[in-house]
């Protein structure tokens, strides 16, 4: 929560620094801070003359106040309240299947970051997964544990239905109601306790359908959605309205949506993101590579400058794969101009 004193005495830099939407309340407000960032909120409305607080009935006392609730409620709406800010999540060695200790110590994985994990069937990237939505503490087969903020986490996250650590996002989406996308948003948003629904509930729509190939409105049923759009706006629900600090995706490839928008929408909302995936295109966006082997972590691999180049030739290649799976669909023949 912010007080009014950090608004008396915080530069407006800092300010938008920390708390990045506040330009739009500055927008809304025709609040021109331009100039001024190294100067106090208050600093920069006690600029105005006289003259111009009366003409454009320049009301201080509000805008301060205002600017106090609009953070609030917007930290409140992200779910940042202090308690649940997640910035890290660290694992500590256990052991693999074997009972050979793992190769590593630990591994700290920060906010915004995107950790795929990689390895043969059956080789424990579930387990992983497991382990970290369980916040293990040498308590699971591995005898991993795992830190939030390098410390060892409050059990609330454990138990607590709605403040929950971690949102999974699998392959299959099965819905067992039979509601209307804005029902089921709408059902979403109320257990969420959200208090601008509909504002939020067009954000997402909107982000569904920039990530879903076929467009489809708040009035198509759940059960009519395809395997992609019922993805999209699986995704576009745990990035903006899921508390969840923290996303496990489990294999994305297949799911006829726009998965590197995807990631960018899950990132941008700040969230620890691991990924098990084998597509290239995805797993080398990752910052880092956990590779799985025997039930341990065998390395970590950081995505090398290298890799990272190869991921605009690898985006090229998807291209031409996507456009002849278009072609495709429309009923059309394909022919080498694709490669060229
Ligand atoms: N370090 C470990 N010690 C003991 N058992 C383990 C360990 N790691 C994984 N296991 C067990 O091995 C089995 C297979 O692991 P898991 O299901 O996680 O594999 P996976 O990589 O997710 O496989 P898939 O790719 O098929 O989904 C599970 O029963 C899991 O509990």
């Amino acid at each position: 929560m912010i007080n009014r004193y950090i608004i008396e005495t915080s530069k407006i830099k800092d300010l938008i620094a920390e708390y990045p939407f506040i330009i739009n309340f500055f927008t809304e407000n025709k609040i021109e801070t331009k100039g001024f960032e190294e100067k106090t909120y208050i600093e920069y409305l006690d600029h105005f003359t006289e003259e111009e607080i009366e003409d454009w009935a320049i009301d201080k006392e509000k805008l301060i106040e205002g600017l106090e609730v609009y953070i609030n409620q917007m930290l409140e709406f992200l779910g940042v309240k202090e308690e649940n800010i997640v910035n890290s999540l660290t694992i500590i060695a256990g052991f693999n299947k074997s009972g050979e200790a793992e190769n590593f110590e630990q591994i700290k994985i920060n906010k915004s970051e995107i950790v795929s994990i990689v390895g043969p069937t059956g080789s424990g990237k579930s387990r992983l997964l497991a382990d970290i939505e369980f916040t293990a503490q040498k308590d699971t087969p591995t005898g991993r544990s795992i830190l939030i903020n390098e410390e060892v986490p409050d059990k609330k996250w454990r138990f607590s239905s709605g403040n929950k650590l971690v949102a999974q996002l699998s392959q299959n989406m099965n819905f067992i109601m039979d509601l209307t996308v804005r029902e089921f948003l709408e059902l979403h948003a109320k257990s969420r306790l959200v208090e601008n629904e509909e504002e939020v509930i067009g954000r997402i729509i909107e982000a569904a359908n920039n990530l879903a190939g076929e467009k489809f409105n708040l009035d198509t049923h759940i059960t009519s959605l395809s395997g992609g759009q019922s993805r999209a706006l699986m995704i576009a629900d745990t990035a903006i309205l899921s508390r969840s600090p923290i996303v496990l995706i489990d294999e994305i490839e297949n799911a006829g949506i726009d998965r590197k928008k995807a990631l960018g929408l899950l990132v941008s909302e700040e969230k620890i993101v691991l990924m098990a995936t084998h597509d290239p295109n995805l797993a080398l966006i990752a910052d880092k590579r956990i590779v799985i082997k025997n039930g341990g972590i065998h390395k970590v691999i950081e995505t090398s400058p290298e890799e990272k180049e190869m991921l605009v030739e690898l985006a090229k290649m998807d291209n031409i794969i996507q456009n002849m799976r278009n072609k495709l669909r429309l009923g059309e023949n394909i022919d080498k101009s694709f490669f060229e």
